[in-house]
């Protein structure tokens, strides 16, 4: 027998749940108030908690942190309703064990959890979250964030519940939204990833929810949507701020009552898909330019995940490497100096920008070398520390001493060349990310040259180049 401790102010919930589980054996405590609660706490010692989340004298979460501080070994389990999903976000950071949504549809769920719980032994652990991970290829490491926002998406994925992911570009959104898939109960249907900023406005939408026969020029059939495909799977949206704000509305529609209409059809139909966003860029601050619906930020926004940059856990680079040098069964190791100035580099392009590097690396040095030194890293990152040195010796007087742009395109035709004389293929995104390099780095050479001869007039140097002052502050801007 175990004691259970039930606070919530709805009388019929306390009476359900104090004659589920006394029919089990168990002795149930039952409070109706944050007062109750108070002489209650103390009295004995509970195995397990169920609790409001919100009450008429108190806040659920403060009763949250009482229990966590007075009985330490007692599990909790918050009770939602659709308006408080949002704060088992916190009360599950807070420690909670895992939240139940009122009313309950499944009385044989709350029966197994509450199994689980009093049986420490099945509990689910940490362990699961890492060695689902490890099955997928996905990285988690040793940061505390990125384990808290594991753990939190695996118990999450369970749920029926909209997941909106934030984070900058490269940082594993995508492979986030896989995760919440495969930890879900929908792991047996499919996962689609759309990303709704690479296709074009009247396509998205016929990609999405499908198209009839005739419906524009070349729907030369029916076609399903990627809602109808996803069946009782997950359908990730990258980049949901680029949808057009028609397109919303129908994604609104969808969230909101579960129905859509293929592009000219006339039937409606029902998405039993669940919905994962992703944005790079911070939805509310798109809201208040008016280029993204409140009312579907506000339906998407349920459950937020936000995944630190790589600049944030940089830490965690040696043991990324090593994972991946490991996976892809690559006999290469990177040298102390080499991994030092990986982990002080900013990373704007995250971890798809760490993964270039290592493959990038490893195509250099295939046949030459197994230790990776800096000198098979590209420019960018060596000359990052070099300015940051550069930085630090201009603080302490000595002279500046700037790497020139002819130093770069020396380095960058010789990068080229080596590919294009090796035996192997190079990857053609390895070549395309130098000649972005090269762009990026061209376009700061010249404005600084003409700056220097205009002395740092802008509006004369926007002349010179033939550029539109807009431009010239976009170009300045983007190397900040
Ligand atoms: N946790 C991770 N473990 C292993 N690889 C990862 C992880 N996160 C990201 N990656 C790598 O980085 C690449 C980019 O990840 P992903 O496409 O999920 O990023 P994203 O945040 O969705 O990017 P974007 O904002 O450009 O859409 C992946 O292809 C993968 O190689």
């Amino acid at each position: 027998m175990s004691n259970i401790l039930v606070v919530d102010d709805e009388k019929d919930i306390c009476l359900f749940l104090h004659h589920l589980l006394s029919d089990k054996g168990h002795h149930v405590t039952l409070c109706t108030s944050r007062q109750e609660f108070d002489q209650a706490k103390g009295n004995q010692k509970y195995d397990l908690a169920f609790l409001d989340v919100r009450l008429p004298d108190g806040n659920g979460l403060d009763i949250l942190k009482d229990i966590r501080a007075v009985q330490p070994l007692c599990k909790v389990v918050v009770m939602t309703g659709y308006s408080t999903v949002k704060t088992a976000v916190e009360a599950i950071k807070l420690g909670a064990y895992d939240f139940i949504e009122k009313p309950f549809d499944d009385i044989e769920d709350i029966e197994h959890l509450t199994e689980r719980l009093l049986t420490d032994g099945a509990l689910p652990s940490q362990d699961h979250v890492h060695d689902l991970a490890a099955r997928m290829g996905c990285f988690i490491g040793q940061n505390r964030e990125m384990n808290q926002l594991f753990s939190l998406a695996y118990k999450f994925a369970q749920k029926n519940v909209t997941i909106l992911i934030e984070g900058e570009t490269g940082t594993g959104k995508e492979v986030l939204a896989h995760f919440i898939h495969e930890a879900s109960l929908r792991a047996d249907y499919p996962f689609i990833g759309v990303n709704c900023g690479a296709i074009s406005e009247h396509l998205l939408e016929s990609e999405l929810f499908g198209h009839t026969k005739g419906s524009f020029t070349g729907a030369a059939k029916d076609r399903k949507g990627y809602f109808e495909l996803a069946d009782k799977g997950t359908l990730f949206l990258d980049e949901i701020g680029e949808a057009s704000l028609a397109t919303q509305v129908k994604l609104l529609r969808v969230l909101e009552t579960g129905e859509f209409m293929k592009v000219g059809g006339e039937n409606v139909l029902r998405s039993k898909a669940r919905l994962i966003a992703a944005s790079h860029v911070d939805l509310s601050k798109a809201v208040t330019k008016n280029t993204f619906r409140e009312d579907l930020l506000y339906r998407l926004d349920v459950v937020k995940l936000t995944i630190p940059p790589l600049r944030r856990r940089s830490h965690d680079i040696p043991l990324f490497i090593e994972d991946y040098l490991k996976r892809h069964e690559l006999k290469l190791s990177f040298t102390e100096e080499t991994l030092e100035l990986l982990k002080n580099y900013s990373w704007p392009g995250n971890i798809r920008e760490l993964v270039n590097v290592i493959k990038r690396a490893a195509a250099l040095a295939e046949g030459e070398t197994e230790r990776i030194n800096p000198e098979y890293l590209p420019p960018k990152i060596t000359r990052h520390i070099q300015g940051a040195l550069e930085t630090a010796a201009a603080v302490s007087q000595s002279p500046p001493k700037k790497p020139g742009f002819d130093s770069f395109l020396e380095q960058w035709e010789w990068e080229i060349r080596e590919m294009w004389k090796s035996e192997d293929i190079t990857e053609l995104q390895l070549v395309l990310d130098r000649m972005k390099e090269l762009e990026s780095e061209a376009i700061r050479a010249f404005i600084e040259k003409s700056l220097r001869k205009t002395v740092g007039n802008r509006k004369e140097t926007a002349e010179l180049l033939g550029i539109t002052m807009r431009k010239l502050r976009y170009y300045l801007n983007e190397k900040k």
